[in-house]
This record gives C-alpha cells, structure tokens and sequence, in this order.
C-alpha cells in the first residue's frame, strides 16, 4: 500500500480502538517503558500527549514525577518551521492547543530543553516493523529534529510508541526518516538489529 493509504488506514485501526482497549495498553505500556534498562538511570524523559487513538502516556507522566524524573513535551518550533523544541511539563502546566489540536506547554524561553538534555526520548508512531523503523503523522518533524541524530555521543535513546495492531510487514524507509532504537507497544518490545 502507498505510505499516503497506510498511514490513513493506521490512523483508523487506532482511533477504532475501544475505551478498554486504550486503558490496558496504557498500563502495558507504562510497565514496558519503565522496565527498560535505560529507564532507572533516566533524569529527562522526552513524551507526548496522546491524540488520535495514540497510547496514553498520562500512566508514565506519572511514574516518573514520583520518581524524581523530568517529562518534557513538543512544542511546533515557531521560529523554525517544521522543528520541534522540547519543554519541560509538570502537571500544573499552562498549555495552549496547537494548529494540529495537540496540546502543548507554553513556549517560555528559559523552559527549553536541549537535546543533549534529554535521556530516553518517546516517538509517537503510526506504523513500525520489526526493524524498528517508523511512519510518523507526515509532517517530518520528529525526522528534522533528529536528523543528525547518530552522530551526536550525547543522543537520547529513540523508543517509538505504538499499539502493537500498528505494526506492518515491511515499511521502505526514506533517506530521512530516522530509524527507533527501540518500538515498545501494549504487547512487545522490538529492538533495533
Ligand atoms: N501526540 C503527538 N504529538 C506530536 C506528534 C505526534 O505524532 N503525536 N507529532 C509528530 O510528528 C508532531 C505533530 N505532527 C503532526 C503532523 C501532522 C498532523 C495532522 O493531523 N495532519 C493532518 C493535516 C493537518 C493540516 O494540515 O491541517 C492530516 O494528515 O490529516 C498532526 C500532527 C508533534 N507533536
Ligand atoms: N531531515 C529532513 N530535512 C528536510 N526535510 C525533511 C527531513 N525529514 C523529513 N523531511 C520532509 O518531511 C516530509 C514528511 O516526512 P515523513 O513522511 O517521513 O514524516 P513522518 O516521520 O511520518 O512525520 P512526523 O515525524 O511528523 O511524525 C517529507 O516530505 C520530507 O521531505
């Protein structure tokens, strides 16, 4: 199927997915993350906020506060189109919608995170394989933000996020797209070869 369909048809499986069916995978989810062995040792964990059938991080969100760690989110980068920059987010947090409906902190200068800063990083993803590779919404943000990625000794740990019904046989990935070091779902946990 052309990347264009499948990404529609995954959006769907997702947002097709029952209440139940949320609230498990979340729970799943928050113990698969927090027993990876890069977890413990994490400071700064770089989330997102679920939309579109995406697994709630709210579960991981909490854990890692009460565990003394630091949750920064996305924010649309305003003066770099199509980037993202990351804020740090604390449950009382002013937040502001952006253009896609996605709830993001306000930009404040002094709150932004480097990526250097940043330990284990959560990708949303809407499609993945065994490879770990990963379809995103379309707009490449994440693959513009870390582009270069690789070459940085200081890197966060790249753990895309899906339900385990997002998974395909085989995705060709672009010369851009950034391939995860891990993809955790509800069920499983893939690791780059
Ligand atoms: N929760 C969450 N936050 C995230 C992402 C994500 O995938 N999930 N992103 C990951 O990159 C960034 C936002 N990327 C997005 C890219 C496209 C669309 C989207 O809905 N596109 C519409 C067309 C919208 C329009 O142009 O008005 C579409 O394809 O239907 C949404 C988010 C940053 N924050
Ligand atoms: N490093 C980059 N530099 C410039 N353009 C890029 C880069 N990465 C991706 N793009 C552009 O972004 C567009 C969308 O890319 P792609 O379909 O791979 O996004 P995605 O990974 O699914 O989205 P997202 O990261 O927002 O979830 C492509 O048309 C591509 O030209």
């Amino acid at each position: 199927m052309p990347t264009k369909g499948l990404r529609q048809h995954l959006r769907q499986v997702r947002r097709a997915l029952s209440e139940d069916a949320q609230t498990n995978a979340a729970i799943a989810l928050q113990e698969r993350i927090s027993a990876l062995p890069q977890w413990s040792s994490a400071q700064t964990i770089s989330s997102y906020l679920c939309f579109d059938g995406e697994i709630s991080t709210h579960l991981i969100h909490l854990l890692a506060w009460q565990q003394n760690k630091a949750i920064v989110l996305p924010i649309l980068d305003p003066k770099h189109s199509g980037h993202l920059v990351f804020h740090e987010y604390f449950a009382d947090s002013h937040m502001q919608v952006n253009k896609f409906g996605i709830a993001e902190p306000l930009l404040e200068k002094n709150k932004q995170v480097t990526m250097a800063h940043i330990d284990v990083m959560l990708v949303p993803v809407v499609g993945f394989d065994q490879q770990a590779n990963r379809m995103g919404m379309g707009g490449g943000f994440y693959d513009r933000t870390l582009a270069n990625i690789y070459q940085n000794k200081d890197r966060p740990l790249l753990v895309g996020v899906a339900h385990d019904a997002q998974e395909v046989t085989q995705l060709t990935p672009a010369e851009w797209d950034i391939p995860m070091d891990y993809i955790v779902t509800d069920r499983k946990v893939i690791s780059r070869k």
